[in-house]
């Protein structure tokens, strides 16, 4: 079985500035996220959030000791949400098996113990969205149904921008100690996610751009509000975003997103918001 764990130090904003364009997918960038029959993780030191692509075949895959963690078993301090965006596919908790359809959530639970990950068909794998951060206290493993999440409708066709928020982890839905995860749909010609823009410096973000067409790219926009760049994204890659940077992209087709945060703070709408004269 095949795991590898690569290690994202944090950037500040002054280098950030400084950076040329792989300078800043170096730093910021998650690229071929999913490979067939791997776990493929990036420890961030962005609030230690591990974020993951795990994509089985006909083998299970296994996340138990990370030697990076330092802990003998992932999740002996950490917390874990995964959001099932392949095929159908299962993940053993505790040894308690958890079916994921499409667009289906788990919330995991600290000290839940191993975690196996497989897909029922090999031809059409299970792709494992994975997301964790430190947990200070036991909060219960829920799978979490589309049906389940909490919807906040936002924009309009005219901006662009009219799509749906479905809260996944959020305290409306389940205890977490500190992950909120969700994920965002469009409706169709709307292309503008994040737009106003906003920062939130008490909570790190990430975003995981799919349900893209090959040629689809996402033009997506972060840095201080002042001093903007932006990185070219395709399916399945991912972004960092540091609580000093915006994070708003438009793309060229349809496409939704996964974002995820931990921090300080589990509050969804502490946001500053970031008026249109600000940006540069
Ligand atoms: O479409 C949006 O707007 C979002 O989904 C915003 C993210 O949820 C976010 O940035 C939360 O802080
Ligand atoms: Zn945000």
């Amino acid at each position: 079985m095949t795991i590898s764990v690569s290690v994202r130090q944090v950037v500040g904003p002054q280098d950030a500035a400084r950076r040329d364009t792989q300078g800043l997918r170096d730093g910021f960038v998650i690229e071929a996220l999913f490979r067939p029959g791997e776990i493929n993780l990036t420890y961030s030191h962005l609030d230690r959030m591990v974020v993951g692509g795990i994509a089985p075949l006909s083998e299970a895959l296994v996340i138990d000791r990370v030697p990076e963690t330092g802990t003998e078993q992932f999740l002996e301090r950490r917390e874990a949400a995964i959001v099932n965006i392949g095929g159908s596919g299962t993940i053993s908790v505790g040894g308690k098996d958890h079916t994921l359809g499409f667009q289906e959530a788990i919330y995991i639970g600290m000290g839940e113990g191993p975690l196996a990950f497989s897909s029922r068909n090999p031809a059409e794998p299970a792709l494992f969205y994975f997301l964790s951060a430190p947990a200070h206290r036991v909060c219960p493993t829920v799978h979490i149904t589309r049906e389940m999440a909490k919807k906040v409708v936002l924009g309009s066709a005219e901006e662009s921008n009219a799509r749906t928020i479905n809260q996944y982890v959020h305290p409306d839905v389940c205890e977490s100690c500190q992950l909120l995860v969700g994920l965002t749909m469009f409706e169709p010609g709307s292309v503008w996610n994040t737009m106003p823009a906003h920062v939130h410096d008490r909570r790190m973000e990430v975003y995981l751009y799919f349900g893209m067409q090959e040629a689809t790219r996402i033009f997506h926009f972060m840095g201080e509000p002042g001093e903007t760049r932006h990185v070219v994204l395709k399916n399945h890659e991912a972004v960092l975003s540091p609580g000093w940077s915006i994070h708003s992209g438009a793309g060229t087709g349809r496409y939704a997103f996964i974002w995820a945060m931990a921090g300080d703070n589990m509050s969804f709408t502490d946001m500053d918001k970031v008026p249109m004269d600000a940006l540069r």
